[in-house]
């Protein structure tokens, strides 16, 4: 038998959950909870990261043994989406041994910056990619803390919310319960119809999110395109030259993790959303001195503000052998985490930093001042 028989019971359509939240909003904490369970053990995972270097899928891959697929040259709602449907129509034999398909599910987790529109657009307009999979759901992770502050300044934010069956608040553990009241009482504004639950660390159990069974995506998009009062799906998005290295600063080739992350001449520049949203990805060889690093953090935090919009580390600290790693949303820092062991055995620190019209240069300048002294 093939697993292109459709007329086989066994080879009824793939349900597909689209995780999606802004940057820093609990996307891949969720998941690593999610994929520990018995309902997901048998889930393929996508990761679509911004930028050219990833750490989610490193983060991801340290919690599990699932299968994965990392797409991290652009954003699978604008700059690759071809790509994602020739991912998504190869994955049902790549995945697969003596014919059988050795997955029944399929969790795509978006980048913060993602529109879910296209990629719902992409399920289920696809021919090669709709005759294997089905959307069984979209759920959206929503910041306690940042969550209101986001929905103002990003209409990704709000398109993430406006399209969810499941709206997932995270951090109340750190939000006041103002914040809190606000962001659910704005979200049921946003979209009455989804439900929202409040999670903890990504704690919850998988099977409420299996099954939430959009009846029609397609009329459901096309009324909430309208209601976000934008006339068509489709992203348009610039494309400028890859970054150019800076002598402080090791480039990812001499890092040596060049295959399969860095993008080809005549792709887009995965660190560009759009003119305004870049991503900066710095990586060190030898190990950083925390106090100087502590320091710099604080000093762009403090100055770039709401600009900041995400930061992302792993890094080699002088004096730890274990890898630690950093998550900075907005103006919040979570507790830094050691993790066993160097993903890969690969031993050096990287940075990725998600801002809002801040130069490289201006990065680079300050980071300099600080490393160097
Ligand atoms: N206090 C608290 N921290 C949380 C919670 N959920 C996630 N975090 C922290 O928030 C930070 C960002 O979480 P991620 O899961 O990486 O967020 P993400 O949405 O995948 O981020 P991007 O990939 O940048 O879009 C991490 O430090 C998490 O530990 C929560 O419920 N409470």
């Amino acid at each position: 038998m093939s697993y292109f028989d459709t007329s086989s019971p066994s080879a009824r359509r793939i349900p597909v959950t689209l995780l999606t939240g802004f940057l820093g909003s609990g996307k891949t904490t969720l998941l690593n909870q999610l994929v520990q369970q018995p309902s997901m053990s048998r889930a393929l995972v996508i990761i679509n990261e911004f930028g050219e270097i990833g750490l989610d899928h490193q983060l991801f891959s340290a919690s599990t043994d699932g299968e994965q697929i990392e797409l991290s040259n652009g954003c699978i709602c604008c700059s690759i989406r071809t790509d994602l449907a020739k991912t998504l129509a190869e994955a049902v034999w790549r995945f697969s041994r003596e014919g059988k398909r050795q997955f029944d599910r399929l969790i795509i987790e978006t980048t913060g910056l993602a529109d879910p529109a296209p990629i719902v657009h992409t399920l289920m307009s696809e021919t090669r990619v709709a005759r294997h999979y089905a959307l069984d759901g979209i759920v959206t992770t929503m910041d306690a803390v940042s969550g209101s502050t986001t929905l103002d300044r990003h209409e990704e934010a709000l398109r993430q919310a406006a399209m969810a069956d499941m709206l997932l608040i995270t951090k109340q553990d750190v939000a006041s319960k103002e914040q809190l009241d606000a962001l659910c009482h704005r979200l049921s504004a946003i979209n009455p119809s989804a439900t929202q639950k409040l999670l903890d660390h990504g704690r919850i159990d998988a099977d409420a999110l299996l099954g939430l069974g959009p009846e029609d995506m397609e009329a459901r998009s096309a009324d909430i395109q309208r209601w976000l009062g934008e006339a068509s799906s489709e992203a348009s998005v610039a494309h400028s030259p890859t970054l150019s290295p800076h002598a402080l600063f090791a480039s990812v080739e001499k890092a040596g993790v060049q295959a399969g992350m860095m993008p080809a001449p005549p792709r887009p520049d995965p660190n560009r959303h759009d003119d305004h949203i870049r991503a900066h990805c710095f990586v060190f060889e030898r190990p950083i001195r925390a106090s100087r690093l502590e320091a710099w953090l604080s000093l762009v935090t403090s100055l770039m503000g709401h600009d900041m919009l995400r930061i992302k580390g792993m890094l080699d600290i002088e004096g730890r052998d274990r890898p630690l790693v950093i998550h900075g949303v907005q103006h919040l820092f979570h507790p830094p985490v050691e993790l066993e062991a160097w993903p890969g055995g690969e031993r050096f620190s990287r940075l990725i930093f998600i801002t809002r019209d801040i130069p490289r240069e201006t990065l680079e300048m300050t980071l300099g001042d600080f490393l160097d002294n």
